[in-house]
């Protein structure tokens, strides 16, 4: 039984982008933004003036501030604003909540202090709700235009995952089905440090091989992350994974990809994430996947690299050398582990 009535919680490019979807398929649908003049905007012009200036949206989506008007009745509330705010912003709504709403994140990011991922959060906030993810190469420009894409819906709830299957899929967005919250999450997480990086890489000029090969040991780094912290990798072969990482390390319209470009072009972190104007999850996800690493003994060159760009002004030429130079290691270590070659 498909979803009649949902609301999506954050006014930015890809809340509005998964709002407009729910409206097309007919969902009625409430969006929830903090911003009162684009709420008004969105109501009457059907535009989102801020973050998707040139769609026009369907004009059966509408806005509001309210957020107890947008959760109340709601069957499915889509969580999409930036991690550090999910706690705050969820937080504020929980005691409305029926145990029968579902929410769904649609968030790429980690919440630092236990290293929680957005479901982990939302399943703290609401022990009883039945809770799912988003997640996939979905450059929210793109889908806005209808331009064909693909994205995974994971959750262990088999019924809601259907029906999210069901309310969110028509002619320009597929959506695939996985029970692995963790895996899919973490991928989303996770390739936002690797975009970052792919624009430093851009901006240095270096060649196709060079881009093909960082995408490439990104996902084996990611890979040995995710065994390390007890997920399973092969989640990172689909679209949550590959797919994600792939299409936010070739394009300018992934805003960690543009962040990694200014700062490979001499601007500094600063300078990059004011110009940038909206959120890029990969510079806080590379501090807390550092972080980890160090603390778990997990080795992560290209994250420890990355770091020293951005923390430490480190040269990015000097570190591409560096990472050039590191110890005879195995292509593919499910394959041929480490500690046999
Ligand atoms: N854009 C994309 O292509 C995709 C994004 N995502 C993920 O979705 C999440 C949201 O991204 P996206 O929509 O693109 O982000 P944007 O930067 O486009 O927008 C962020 C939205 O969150 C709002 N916001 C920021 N801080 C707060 C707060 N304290 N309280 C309430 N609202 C707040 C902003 O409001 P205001 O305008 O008032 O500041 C804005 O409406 C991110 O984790 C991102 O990684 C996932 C897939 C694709
Ligand atoms: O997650 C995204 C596409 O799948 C969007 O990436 P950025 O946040 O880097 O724009």
């Amino acid at each position: 039984m498909s979803i009649k009535r949902a609301a999506v919680i954050g006014g930015g490019s890809f809340g509005t982008v998964i709002a407009n979807i729910l409206a097309d398929n007919g969902v009625e649908i409430l969006q929830w933004m903090r911003n009162e003049s684009v709420a008004e905007s969105i109501n009457h012009e059907h535009v989102n003036p801020d973050y998707l200036p040139d769609t026009k949206l369907n004009p059966s989506l509408k806005a509001t501030t309210d957020l107890q008007e947008a959760v109340r009745g709601a069957e499915v509330i889509f969580v999409s604003v930036p991690s550090k705010f999910v706690r705050q912003v969820v937080g504020s709504f929980v005691d409305d909540l029926d145990p029968t709403q579902a929410l769904v994140s649609t968030t790429k990011g980690i919440e630092p202090d236990r290293f929680l991922l957005m479901s982990q959060v939302l399943q703290e906030l609401c022990p009883n709700n039945p809770v799912a993810v988003i997640s996939g190469p979905n450059l929210a420009k793109e889908i806005a235009k209808r331009e064909l894409a693909a994205t995974v819906i994971a959750s262990t709830n088999s019924d809601l995952r259907r029906n999210l299957q069901e309310s969110l899929s028509c002619n320009y967005f597929r959506v695939y089905a996985s029970d692995d919250l963790y895996g899919v999450e973490l991928g989303g997480a996770l390739k936002n440090i690797y975009a970052i990086v792919s624009g430093f890489i851009a901006a240095l000029g270096m060649g196709e091989n060079t881009k093909s090969m960082i995408i490439t040991r990104s996902l084996a780094e990611m890979s040995r992350f995710a065994e390390a912290m007890g997920a399973n990798p092969l989640t990172f072969l689909g679209l949550a994974g590959v797919g994600d990482l792939v299409v936010t390390c070739m394009s300018p319209l992934s805003r960690n990809y543009r962040v990694g470009y200014a700062i490979g072009s001499g601007q500094s972190l600063e300078e990059s994430v004011d110009e940038l104007g909206e959120v890029a999850e990969g510079v806080n996800t590379l501090r807390y996947v550092r972080e980890k690493a160090l603390e778990l003994d997990i080795y992560m060159p290209l994250v420890m690299g990355a770091y020293e760009i951005l923390f430490n002004h480190a040269d990015p030429k000097d570190v591409a050398k560096g990472l050039m130079t590191g110890a005879f290691a195995s292509d593919v270590e499910f394959a041929l582990p480490s500690h046999k070659i």
